[in-house]
């Protein structure tokens, strides 16, 4: 069943990723925009946290504190315990775009990142070819994106990201601009790589069943400005060890009832 905390705070262990208090108020041409208010909930490491809410309500927005790319206009955002104070090597991303280089092959495009931070290039050959063959794309190392599907696009935009090797996983939108068939089977896919290479992960997200059929909890966002509303666990008692993302967690009876609480959440206005 689904059990709620507003709280913010997380019982396992110290926090990979807090916000304390955050406000982020956005200031352009058309006025002053207060995106997200008095934030505060943190993600354990390892942790796979999925953030919900309606259109503009700053989903996005708590990601870009989290790369370093905004400053918050008061509060804390904290990796590791630390205040992020610009774009840290440990946190990586994965996009609705895949952001794929058309004119290198897919070994090439994972070792961009590599490249251009001076990492040791055999160190970082050999990883890429290693990643990217355990993602099932070792026949296509030297295809170039257009040569593939979106899914296996997806899946290579994953494993760039994974040469840089970070801990941190930020995913805006990832599967989005896949049909709703390679969705489902992706997101199972991806989510189990990255709970298998024990990664703290944040996933934002208008699917509500996707939220749930990969998170360890639910962030529910209140429309603009953005505010916690709440935190779910979740869980599948009566579908046994299904794994996250798998189709008998879809399945799950318990699944239904975080769906219906969390879509009602985000319908209600308070
Ligand atoms: N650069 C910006 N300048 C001014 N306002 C902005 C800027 N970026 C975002 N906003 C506004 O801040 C609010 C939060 O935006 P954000 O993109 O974080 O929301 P979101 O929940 O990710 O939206 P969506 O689900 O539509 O992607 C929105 O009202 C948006 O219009």
């Amino acid at each position: 069943m689904t059990t709620q905390d507003t709280s913010g705070r997380h019982p396992k262990g110290p926090p990979k990723v807090e916000f304390r208090k955050v406000n982020l108020h956005y200031f352009s041409e058309e006025g002053e925009t207060h995106a997200v208010k008095d934030m505060s909930f943190s993600v354990a490491r390892g942790e796979f946290v999925s953030i919900v809410g309606q259109s503009g309500c700053g989903k996005s927005t708590l990601l870009s504190l989290l790369s370093g790319l905004m400053k918050p206009t008061s509060g804390q955002v904290l990796i590791d315990g630390k205040p992020v104070a610009g774009p840290l090597p440990q946190v990586g991303f994965m996009l609705q775009q895949d952001t794929l280089f058309e004119w290198r092959t897919i070994l090439e495009n994972a070792l961009l990142g590599p490249e251009i931070r001076g990492m040791d290039m055999g160190a970082a050959r050999q990883r890429a070819e290693r990643i990217l063959t355990s993602y099932g794309l070792g026949q296509f190392l030297n295809h170039k994106p257009g040569q593939l599907s979106g899914g296996m696009r997806q899946r290579a935009a994953l494993g760039r990201t994974m040469c840089m090797e970070p801990d941190i996983l930020l995913l805006d939108e990832p599967f989005s601009a896949l049909d709703f068939q390679t969705r489902l089977s992706i997101a199972e896919e991806i989510g189990e790589i990255i709970r298998r290479e024990g990664k703290t992960a944040i996933l934002v997200t208008h699917d509500i069943p996707e939220a749930i059929a990969l998170a360890d909890r639910v962030v529910v966002l209140s429309p603009r400005p953005g505010r916690l509303k709440s935190i779910h666990e979740i869980g599948f008692p009566s579908a046994g060890p299904a794994r996250p993302g798998s189709m008998a967690a879809r399945e799950a009876e318990e699944f239904r009832d975080y769906y219906h609480t969390i879509w009602t959440e985000m319908e209600t206005h308070d």
